[in-house]
């Protein structure tokens, strides 16, 4: 018998939320089984309650606000799935709702602001600082205009919040940033700073004197859930859930920094804080997120769809072992511990519960590949080598632009149009948008044309 023999029952709270201090940005999958699962998690975790808003479509915030901010998290280990009904979101907003946002910035209750927006929601420019861009144009004037006008970047919504909570006296605050990226806590005070100094040079002040940002390494494969996933919780359950979370067993969160006012208990949940998240991250960035990225690329171009597959395939595994021996020379971790980290995410790109797919990963390769791929590159021609595993995820990025159609990226268009032509001029041109220098280095460029060779007889 299955819980589906009698009707399912809705998901709907029998205890009062628990109380905002706590705001997030990027509400998403990620955020849903990392971020609130710790929190929902921590001992002290009902006294700190998220309002959670999105990045852009209002479709998750209408979802979970007819089911009072629950969800089921689905975990799945080769024990089979665990359900869990996480309780910490008590209110959810899409981002259109501005005014809601500045009213929980100005409330002095609220003390956290977390995000996960994706690398490229930071708004930032190829030295790191605040993008030039019409959205970041837009929202300065909207700003200027009226300092409650709706803004849509993440940075100006940032300063417009904080600008409320100081008009508020509503007093200190910690942001901690949940995304790939690396230092993500000073990438995130960087790009605040420069946007609030363009609207007032004051507020700018004060928000260096009342707000911290802790830097985060975040981990827990989440991949976007399906319909079918809808349809078997509910059989196994019981319960009427629009919108579960699928997830794999394994989390990690890392965290360094100062918390102005206080933060839930998330290290009895799991969560390790640290002086310096750096060797947690690069570790983390270059092993997974790297490998991600070539099985995304090299996956997708071999008729692969999943994460699971392409690492079935023997020519994919090649490839990501390669890439591993290049990025583990420059990882400050011990050897047997990273052999360790290299067996356990291959059990985990495994899991054959987790259908994670390709074309998801591919996303934003211009924004991810800096961060995953050319510092390990860079590293190796330092140390007198030709990276032939790092050339090769470039090869497959290139080649991937060069299929256009299906490219998902900020700078899609500009990029597809850069990757078009003769193959030999082509590559110059894209590894010069990640970096000019990978452009002038003739042994690079001749290494990427032939990986993208090889590739396509693979
Ligand atoms: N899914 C994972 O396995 C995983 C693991 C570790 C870290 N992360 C981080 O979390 C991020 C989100 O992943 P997810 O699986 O939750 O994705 P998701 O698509 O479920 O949610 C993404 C959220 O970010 C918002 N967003 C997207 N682009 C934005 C932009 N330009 N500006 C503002 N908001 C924007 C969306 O509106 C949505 O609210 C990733 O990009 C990554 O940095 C994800
Ligand atoms: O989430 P993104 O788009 O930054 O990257 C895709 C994956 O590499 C990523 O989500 C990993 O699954 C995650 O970082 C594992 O913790």
């Amino acid at each position: 018998m299955t819980a589906l023999d009698a009707a399912p029952v809705p998901l709907r709270r029998t205890r009062p939320a628990p109380p905002v201090r706590h705001v997030h940005v990027g509400l998403g999958n990620f955020f849903r089984a990392h971020q609130a699962w710790y929190t929902h998690r921590a001992p002290d975790g009902d006294q700190w309650g998220i309002a959670a808003f999105t990045g852009r479509s209002p479709h998750l915030a209408d979802a979970l606000h007819e089911q009072d901010g629950l969800f089921t998290l689905d975990t799945r280990g080769a024990d089979g799935d665990h359900f869990e009904v996480i309780t910490s979101v008590a209110a959810t907003h899409p981002a259109r709702d501005h005014g809601a946002w500045l009213r929980y910035l100005a409330d002095p209750q609220v003390v956290l602001v977390s995000l996960t927006v994706t690398e490229a929601g930071y708004s930032r420019g190829p030295d790191g600082g605040l993008a030039g861009t019409d959205r970041v144009a837009a929202d300065l004037a909207a700003l200027l205009a009226d300092p409650s006008a709706l803004v849509s970047t993440v940075p100006f919504r940032l300063v417009a919040g904080l600008a409320a909570r100081r008009a508020g006296g509503a007093g200190p605050l910690t942001v901690v940033p949940c995304d790939n990226l690396p230092d993500n806590g000073a990438a995130t005070a960087r790009v605040v700073r420069e946007a609030a100094r363009l609207v007032d040079p004051a507020l700018a002040g004060w928000i260096d004197d009342n707000v911290s940002y802790v830097t985060t390494m975040v981990d827990r494969i989440t991949p976007e859930p399906t319909d079918g996933d809808v349809t078997s919780v509910a059989i196994a359950t019981g319960v009427l859930d629009s919108s579960p979370v699928v997830t794999e067993p394994f989390s990690e969160w890392v965290l360094s920094g100062s918390f102005r006012a206080g933060r839930p208990r998330w290290e009895a949940a799991g969560a390790t804080f640290t002086d310096d998240v750096r060797p947690f991250e690069a570790r983390k960035l270059g092993l997974l997120n790297g490998a991600h990225s070539l099985l995304a690329y090299g996956g997708l171009l071999r008729g692969h769809t999943t994460v699971a597959d392409a690492v079935g395939d023997q020519v994919c595994l090649a490839w990501v072992e390669q890439w591993w021996d290049e990025a583990s020379a420059h990882l400050a971790a011990p050897a047997d511990g990273i052999a360790a980290y290299r067996t356990a995410l291959l059990a985990r790109f495994r899991n054959p519960a987790i259908r994670h797919r390709l074309d998801q990963i591919a996303a934003d390769g211009s924004q991810k590949l800096p961060v995953r791929i050319v510092p390990t590159v860079r590293a190796e021609r330092a140390a007198g080598r030709l990276a032939q595993g790092g050339a090769r995820v470039l090869a497959a990025w290139i080649l991937h632009l060069r299929a256009g159609a299906s490219v998902t990226d900020v700078r899609a268009a500009e990029l597809v149009g850069l990757a078009a032509g003769g193959l030999d001029e082509a590559v110059p041109r894209v590894l010069g948008e990640l970096d000019p220098e990978l452009a002038e280095d003739a042994g690079l460029v001749a290494a990427v044309l032939s990986e993208a060779g090889r590739i396509d007889r693979a």
